[in-house]
């Protein structure tokens, strides 16, 4: 009884006591894994200042992790780049980004160090999911990306681009006589975004596969142009949480199944197309000199696979239309509000090539002034403002910094296209900068003193743009064409917003309307002339 009755009267203190132990237990239990599981979080959330052997520190930057940059990406690199300078550095989950911001530091990387700094990251949803480790934008830097490059510089060296002049200026004719034609002489207003697209689109097909599509609503140029838009949105060097945490690519998100119906449409799309080139051939059509005739041809020999076929002939498509058809969008975009700047260029227009015919490629070294436009427009709205970044395969010290192997290397082009001392008035249109500038993009990337070259637009180093020729003469016989034929009016009621962009990196500008007013009496005839080709 003594010895129970303790327990009956003290058994509610007792039990409060044991009651408080397992609470205060739980508690400090509690406050233990909270504060464990924080400092587990730490490395997740804030950078990790990593240090050479040496002791040498990462270039500076901002203090947190990120998992990916929302939409104008290129705004939040510009105020990182004015906080922490030219070079910084900024991690992306687990992976290290090197934000370069400016012209001489990207050639002493890009161009110098070349042999360092010109792999690409085997990203995820790029490089493993879409192109599946194959096509050469997203191959590592060694013998396969340069047996690529080679089999594709075939037809992109100068002298193979002049091969395909006729090609050119025949859909540089088609895109005038169809804006023509369906503006009905420049009485509707139209969004002219398809018959851009289908220019590059029908430029890129000749030279990839020796064929063309024979209209704007073709499906082909539907296809083609969200399959550049849908890569775009998921191959941002920004843009996916998925690249970034491991974890997220074993799981089945909507990111993952779109990156794999993107890689599957690759294959439809081309591999239809190679294998049609391939059947013509078989049956002994003569099919013109293409890249996919080159390729059938010497596979065997280069000991390419279906796949690698595929994705080669698919990276003309992928990196030559939507850039290209982006910067002309940007050019009809920017051009209405420049009525001084239009006037200017039908000036020297009617001056050098006249109103009886239109310009022709001779005529592009006599034209200074449509060159200087086509600069400017490539320099104010280059259409990707991260370029495609590199990837650095050894460590490297650079200035006192510390750039470790397996770094994303990315050129901040929005800041460096807006450098003061480079371009003074920055934020301005004005095409008489570069007058005096008589250098092709091509020649003007070699110029050893970065600061003189015209633009980043393209690049650098040795994985600069191989279409660039290409693209530089496309852009110069699509948009003096067009200043030839219109003037070109925005509608009072549908400004266009020079701010805004579709897609992650600045690429083409929201959906407008613009009137293409014919010039001149010469129009007419000059379009009268030309007829659709069937494919
Ligand atoms: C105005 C039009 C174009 C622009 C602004 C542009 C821009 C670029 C940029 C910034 C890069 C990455 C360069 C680097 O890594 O430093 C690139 C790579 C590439 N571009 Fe273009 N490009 C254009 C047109 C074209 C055309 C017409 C083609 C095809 C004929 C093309 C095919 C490629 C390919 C295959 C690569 C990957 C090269 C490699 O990784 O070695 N591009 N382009």
């Amino acid at each position: 009884m003594l010895s129970s009755s303790p327990v009956v009267y003290s058994s509610g203190p007792v039990l409060l006591t044991l009651l408080n132990l397992v609470n205060t237990y739980t508690v400090t239990n509690l406050s233990i894994f909270l504060v464990a599981l924080v400092f587990s979080f730490l490395p997740y959330i804030f950078r990790n200042n990593l240090t050479s052997d040496k002791g040498t520190a990462l270039p500076p930057g901002p203090p947190l992790r990120y998992a990916f940059l929302r939409k104008y990406p290129e705004r939040v690199l510009h105020k990182w780049a004015s906080t922490y300078g030219p070079l910084f550095s900024v991690w992306m989950g687990n992976q290290l980004f090197v934000v370069i911001s400016d012209p001489k530091i990207a050639k002493d990387l890009l161009v110098t160090q070349g042999a360092i700094f010109s792999s690409r990251k085997n990203y995820f949803m790029k490089n493993e999911t879409i192109l599946a480790g194959r096509a050469l934008t997203g191959s590592p830097y060694g013998d396969k990306w340069r047996q690529h490059r080679r089999l594709a510089m075939q037809f992109l060296t100068p002298k193979a681009v002049a091969s395909f002049d006729h090609v050119l200026d025949y859909e540089a004719s088609i895109l005038v006589r169809s804006l023509y034609n369906e503006s009905k002489q420049g009485s509707l207003p139209l969004d002219a975004a398809a018959y851009c697209g289908r220019y590059a689109l029908n430029n890129m097909l000749m030279i990839s596969f020796g064929t063309r599509t024979d209209s704007s609503s073709s499906p082909l140029v539907e296809r083609a142009i969200e399959h550049a838009m849908e890569f775009m949105e998921l191959t941002g060097p920004w843009s996916n949480a998925i690249d970034f945490i491991p974890a997220l690519q074993w799981i089945p998100t909507r990111m993952r199944s779109r990156g794999r119906k993107l890689h599957k449409d690759h294959l439809d799309v081309y591999g239809d197309m190679y294998l049609a080139a391939k059947a013509r051939m078989d049956s002994g059509e003569i099919v013109p000199e293409c890249l996919a005739r080159t390729l059938i041809e010497t596979g065997e020999k280069e000991k390419l696979d279906w796949e690698d076929m595929c994705m080669l002939t698919a990276v003309f498509t992928l990196g030559g239309v939507h850039s290209t058809s982006g910067l002309l969008q940007w050019f009809l975009a920017l051009i209405p509000s420049y009525p001084d700047i239009q006037a200017k260029a039908h000036e020297e227009l009617d001056r050098v090539v006249g109103r009886d015919q239109w310009p022709h490629v001779e005529d592009e070294v006599r034209l200074p002034y449509i060159r200087a436009i086509i600069k400017e427009v490539q320099r104010i709205h280059s259409p990707s403002w991260m370029g495609t970044p590199h990837c650095s395969t050894e460590d490297f010290e650079y200035n006192g910094m510390f750039i470790p192997k397996d770094t994303v290397i990315v050129l901040n082009l929005f800041t460096m296209h807006h450098n003061e001392e480079r371009y003074p008035d920055p934020y301005t249109f004005n095409p008489d900068r570069y007058l005096g500038d008589d250098l092709s993009c091509a020649e003007s990337a070699k110029l050893g003193d970065p600061m003189k070259r015209d633009h980043w637009a393209f690049g650098g180093g040795r994985r600069i743009c191989p279409g660039l020729v290409v693209a530089e003469r496309e852009l110069f016989l699509a948009i003096s064409r067009i200043l030839w034929t219109f003037n070109v009016h925005a509608l009072p009621t549908e400004p266009i917003s020079l701010e805004e962009y579709e897609g992650m990196s600045g690429r083409t500008p929201m959906p407008f309307r613009v009137r293409f007013e014919p010039q001149h009496e010469g129009v007419h005839e000059a379009v009268a002339g030309i007829e659709e080709l069937s494919c």
